[in-house]
């Protein structure tokens, strides 16, 4: 595949020009969690490495075509799951997707499940997330410029999170809603906590990703959803623990799945309307 390389000077502006860049702009990205490093399902790809203000994101970014669309990919973990979640360049990736024009994240993520009817090999679309993350870097805001950005109501896209249920319920079993809890990890919860995230916080599933994307996404005005697939019980209730093993094999099942609702969603998301999710700097800086 060929490599572009562009420097941390080339994008001073902001933003990678399309002559830079050698292909079309992706206005959607996707981001590949635990067992998703490779989609294959690109036209005339091309890797980009791009140096940020922030660092080098967690790989080269995949450039291709979809279905006619030019998109990108990076997988969150690096190729062969270099990066533990807490040590993910968060901001380096956001930005670098950005900067190649994405407007549009659509994410995929193994996690828990913290209720019975949420059952391993399902799918999840959240609409409401807690943070129970430790020691991130959670904005690209650090000062002078303060800014603290609205993602209460819609924390993911619904314009996005619509078109994903509909794709996704057709070819698996899809729950339409749900509330994510991101822990710090590495390690997975102990029993004590599982309960405390379901039984008190009222969450559904359960991973260690999500934070602080999907806020870094809506500081720079891109609409993030996430397709989330099921891979174990977590440990609130006597049953195979979850392993690291466990998520991999579920995800392995469930991978070509997640692909074609990706590749089905992709060319249905707008580009010519001005999402919801994209307003939300508005009146958020001091
Ligand atoms: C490999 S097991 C735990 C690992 O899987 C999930 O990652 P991702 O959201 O990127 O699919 C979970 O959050 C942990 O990082
Ligand atoms: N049970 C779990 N806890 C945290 N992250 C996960 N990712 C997949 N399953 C998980």
């Amino acid at each position: 595949m060929r490599l572009i390389k562009i420097s941390g000077e080339g994008i001073s502006s902001g933003e990678v020009s399309e002559s830079e860049l050698g292909v079309g702009k992706p206005y959607v990205a996707v981001i590949g969690g635990s067992g998703l490093y490779d989609p294959g399902i690109f036209e005339e790809p091309v890797e980009v490495q791009l140096h940020t203000p922030y660092g080098l994101p967690s790989d080269n970014v995949i450039i291709g075509r979809v279905k006619g669309e030019w998109v990108a990919f990076l997988p969150r973990h690096g190729r062969g799951h270099r990066y533990p979640p807490h040590k993910i360049p968060y901001r380096a990736n956001i930005w670098a997707l950005k900067a190649l024009g994405a407007r549009v994240i659509l994410s995929i993520s193994a996690v828990g499940s913290l209720r019975q009817d949420y059952a391993p090999g399902d799918f999840v679309v959240p609409d409401q997330f807690v943070d129970m993350t430790k020691n991130r870097e959670y904005t690209f805001y650090d000062g002078p410029r303060v800014c603290h950005v609205q993602i209460g109501l819609e924390p993911f896209s619904n314009d996005l999170r619509r078109l994903i249920i509909e794709s996704a319920s057709k070819y698996n079993k899809t729950h339409d809603s749900g509330c994510y809890v991101c822990i710090e990890g590495p390690r997975f919860s102990t029993k004590a906590e599982s309960r405390i995230w379901r039984d008190v916080y009222g969450c559904d599933i359960i991973g260690m990703t999500l934070v602080p994307e999907v806020n870094l996404a809506r500081e720079l005005g891109m609409c993030y959803a996430l397709l989330a697939v099921i891979t174990d019980y977590d440990i609130w209730v006597p049953h195979q623990p979850v392993t690291a093993e466990l998520v991999e094999k579920t995800m392995g099942e469930k991978l070509d799945l997640a692909k074609r609702v990706m590749t089905e969603v992709i060319p249905r998301i707008p580009k010519d309307v001005h999402l919801k999710c994209q307003e939300t700097l508005k009146n958020a800086c001091v």
